[in-house]
């Protein structure tokens, strides 16, 4: 017998292996919910889940036998109704039947409380109280009292605000996720060491450390470093310069002095210095490069800048911290990234960290996170030494800038998250996951769901732009997908018609993959969950036009398929926004008239204007949330 979990993120490509291996009549069982598949974008096709019954036909030939599982044995009542009420035109839309959940017998009420704030800063602000008033440790054996909490972000951008707002009020939190994991400072510092010793020209590697709390070089030492890999370069530039014109008798040379690079640069005392174009120097060295061969100390750069004596001595131990490193290529690729952590001095500073936290009763630092941090690099290191074809420092180095590029593609779970700590996690992340409390951030038009609105209504390009998109004619399931009928358009007219045409249901296409995403965060809560958006969020333009509620008629049509059941009437939750900023309010930081919607397309009802928050039902039992 094979069971097929998850089936909803199988793509056409699995799909077609799949049948080849077991269609011929060999048991097989698919498991899942087509309103959760979130892979679309990686070529999951959610209406795989319709076509299995004809493709896994039972011994006899009958298309297989399908049952329900629609009793959430997760959710309390007032949140499945609003995931009900998010999912609810998937449903109506969907190629396979899917009832809304049921809550489980003897289920609690629940609570979902949305909030919608003046910025973004009030946003986390306002998540952070809601998670703090509620999460709780375990005590005693097997974490008695425990309440778990998580918040659930779109984007990984939106993790620092998120977690620094947490730590200021104490919280113990775990980044979930690799891409979580390499924004951690521990970790940030020891790839931006790595990355410094096998790269000269990364002196933004450099720079982080240079700036950290380590060697913590201020302003005037940088500029000095800098003149010194200024002066570096010109003597480059100087020596390539004499080479190529030592028959060349228009080039002037002037004898070392005022202005000439340092003596130790340009070939020693006396040494005639070609005059050489400003221009050309630049970005010749970095400081890298610098840093590998510091001026004698107390000696002045040309610009007549110097590093102090304190900064000097830093650097002097940096430096063969980094020689150190290079000169141990030998060593496997964990064993380099121990070498990092001991160089930087981390096992010790977040051993005292974690010891002053428990002290003090109250997170200092990363608290007692930093060592868990840590770990679950050397996990990811040793996983990629094991898995790559060539485990090199390079390799490792690229594989994890793609990690931090890619938004989605490489921010899996890393391990089993810690009970005691409150994770921050994007949407994809969690998958699978459940928590108490769940608090869902970035729920303003344009973050949340993601697509850009136009007039007529959310529009995408779908496969039109951008290499990353195969496109939909050349799909599998290309049936399930918007068409551009291009060869059947008549004039450059009707084919900028069918464009807008084909936009317009692309568009639809990703607010339906936004919605799905949005009915998997909101159901990783068992009891609370927090709706969280603002009004102003930072980035060059944050601001949208509020948006009238489905504004488009087709996402707007609830008619079920014919022959097919209307689906359940949800007990919708009545959640209010705050009243738009009027032309009194300007966003902060920046004066702008107009402002973020709030995801007004995943509701049926237009929201009326009054109270920022109102409590779904409320908890007529005592509960510990
Ligand atoms: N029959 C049951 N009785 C009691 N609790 C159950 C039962 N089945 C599942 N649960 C609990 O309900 C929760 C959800 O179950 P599970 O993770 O198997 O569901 P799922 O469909 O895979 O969820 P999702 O796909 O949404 O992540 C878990 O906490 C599980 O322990």
């Amino acid at each position: 017998m094979v069971l097929l979990d998850e089936y909803q993120d199988t793509s056409y490509a699995q799909t077609e292996l799949l049948s080849a291996l077991f269609a011929d009549g060999h048991p097989v069982t698919a498991v899942g919910d087509p309103n959760q598949s979130i892979y679309g974008w990686r070529g999951a096709s959610a209406s795989g889940l319709a076509r299995f019954p004809e493709r896994f036909r039972d011994s006899s030939g009958s298309p297989a036998a399908v049952g329900y599982l629609s009793t959430s044995w997760r959710n309390d009542a007032a949140v499945l109704d609003a995931a009900n009420l998010v999912a609810a035109p998937l449903r109506s839309e969907s190629r396979v039947e899917v009832p809304a959940l049921v809550t489980r017998p003897g289920g609690g009420v629940g609570s979902v409380v949305a909030t919608y704030a003046a910025t973004l800063d009030e946003e986390v602000a306002a998540v952070a109280d809601h998670v703090a008033a509620r999460w709780r440790p375990g005590s005693g054996r097997g974490g008695a009292g425990r309440v778990t909490a998580a918040v659930l972000c779109r984007a990984r951008n939106q993790f620092v605000p998120v977690e620094t707002a947490l730590r200021a009020r104490g919280l113990p939190v775990e980044v979930v996720g690799l891409g979580g994991l390499l924004s951690t400072p521990e970790v940030v510092d020891v790839v931006a060491l790595l990355e410094a010793a096998h790269d000269p020209s990364r002196g933004d590697s450099l720079a982080r450390i240079l700036t950290g709390p380590r060697i913590a070089l201020g302003p005037a030492d940088l500029h000095a470093l800098a003149s010194r890999a200024a002066d570096l370069a010109r003597a480059d530039a100087g020596r390539r310069l004499d080479r190529h014109v030592t028959s060349h008798p228009d080039v002037r040379t002037e004898p070392p002095g005022e202005g000439a690079p340092a003596a130790d640069d340009a070939g020693g005392p006396g040494a005639p210095t070609p005059v050489t174009i400003e221009g050309d120097v630049v970005d010749h060295r970095s400081i890298v490069d610098a840093l590998d061969d510091l001026p004698a100390p107390g000696k002045p750069a040309r610009d007549g800048r110097v590093l102090s004596a304190a900064a000097h001595a830093r650097l002097t131990a940096l430096a063969a911290t980094l020689r150190e490193l290079r000169s141990e290529t030998y060593l496997s690729l964990p064993e380099l990234v121990g070498q990092a952590e001991r160089a930087l001095g981390l096992d010790i500073e977040v051993e005292v960290a974690a010891r002053l936290s428990a002290r003090a009763g109250e997170v200092v630092g990363s608290g007692d996170r930093g060592r868990a941090h840590l770990d679950a690099f050397a996990d990811v290191t040793a996983g990629f030494a094991s898995h790559a074809d060539t485990p090199t420092l390079g390799a490792f180095l690229a594989w994890l800038g793609a990690a931090s590029a890619q938004e989605r593609g490489l921010d899996l779970p890393l391990r089993e998250p810690d009970p005691d700590a409150v994770q921050v996690v994007t949407i994809h992340a969690a998958k699978g996951l459940e928590w108490d409390v769940v608090a869902v951030t970035g729920m303003s038009a344009g973050v949340f769901p993601s697509c850009a609105v136009g007039a007529d209504g959310p529009k995408d390009s779908g496969w039109l732009t951008g290499l990353g998109v195969l496109p939909f004619p050349l799909r599998g399931d290309s049936a399930d997908l918007p068409r551009l009928p291009i060869r059947e358009q008549a004039d450059s007219k009707d084919l900028h018609d069918a464009l807008g045409t084909f936009k317009l249901a692309a568009g639809e296409h990703e607010v339906a993959e936004e919605r799905r995403l949005a009915y998997v965060a909101m159901t990783r809560a068992r009891e609370s969950l927090l709706l969280a958006g603002a009004w102003w969020r930072g980035g060059a333009s944050p601001c949208r036009r509020p948006r009238s509620s489905s504004s488009s008629p087709r996402r707007a049509s609830s008619t079920p398929p014919a022959g097919r059941a209307a689906p359940r009437t949800p007990s919708a939750p009545t959640v209010r926004f705050p009243p738009r900023p009027g032309p009194s309010r300007t966003r902060p930081r920046a004066r702008t008239r107009c402002s973020v919607a709030p995801p007004r397309e995943w509701r049926r009802r237009p929201p009326t204007a009054g109270r920022p928050i109102r409590i779904v039902r409320r908890n007529p039992r005592p509960s510990t949330i």
